[in-house]
C-alpha cells in the first residue's frame, strides 16, 4: 500500500514505475516510504531568498543611460556585450575577481560595495535578472543577462 497523497505510475520511456506526489505533480523514481508532502519538497522553486553580486554595463538602450560611472553613455549594446563576455572571461579564468571588476567597471551604484546586491527574494528584481538569479548555485556565475537597465553578469554569493 502506498503512502497517503502518491500515485503509482508506468513511465512510457523507461517501463519504469515511478512516483506521483498528487498535490505538487512532482515525481520520483523511489517507492516513498512517507505520506506526500502537500506544500511539496521545495526543491522545484529553489531558495527563496538569494544574495548575489552583479556588474552591470548598460548601453544607450538603457532605461537610465547614466551611472556614476557615466554621465552619458552611449555605447551601442553590441559594444556592451562584447564587455561584458571579456569581464565575465577575466573572472572566469582567474585573471581578476568579480569585485576587482564590478567595482571598477559596474554602472551600478552597487560598484561600491564590489557589485553586491545584498540578500533579495523572488519580486524585487526585474523578471530577467531573478530567473538567472535563483537559477545559479552559490558562487556560480552567470551568462550575460538583459534587462531595462542593460547587461549584466550575476554572481551568486550566498
Ligand atoms: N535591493 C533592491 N531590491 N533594490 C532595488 C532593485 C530594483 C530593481 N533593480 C533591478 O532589477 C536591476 C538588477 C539589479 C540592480 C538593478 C538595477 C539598478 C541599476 O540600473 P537602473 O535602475 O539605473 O536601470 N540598480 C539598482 O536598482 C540598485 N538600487 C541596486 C542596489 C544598489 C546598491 C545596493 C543595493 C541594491 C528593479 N526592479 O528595477
Amino acid at each position: 500500500e502506498l503512502p497517503a497523497g502518491w500515485e503509482k505510475r508506468l513511465s512510457r520511456s523507461t517501463g519504469q514505475h515511478y512516483y506521483l506526489n498528487i498535490y505538487t505533480k512532482e515525481s520520483q523514481w523511489d517507492r516513498p516510504d512517507k505520506p506526500a508532502d502537500p506544500s511539496g519538497n521545495g526543491k522545484t522553486d529553489g531558495p527563496e531568498e538569494v544574495q548575489c553580486s552583479h556588474l552591470l554595463v548598460k548601453h544607450s538602450g538603457s532605461r537610465r543611460p547614466s551611472s556614476w560611472r557615466e554621465e552619458n553613455i552611449t555605447r551601442s549594446k553590441e559594444e556592451a556585450l562584447d564587455l561584458v563576455k571579456s569581464y565575465r572571461e577575466q573572472i572566469a579564468s582567474g585573471k581578476a575577481t568579480f569585485a576587482e571588476l564590478a567595482s571598477k567597471y559596474s554602472d551600478c551604484s552597487s560598484a561600491k560595495r564590489g557589485g553586491d546586491l545584498g540578500p533579495f527574494s523572488r519580486g524585487a528584481m526585474q523578471k530577467p535578472f531573478e530567473q538567472a538569479a535563483f537559477a545559479l548555485k552559490v558562487g556560480e556565475l552567470s551568462s550575460p543577462v538583459h534587462t531595462d537597465s542593460g547587461i549584466h553578469i550575476i554572481q551568486r554569493t550566498a
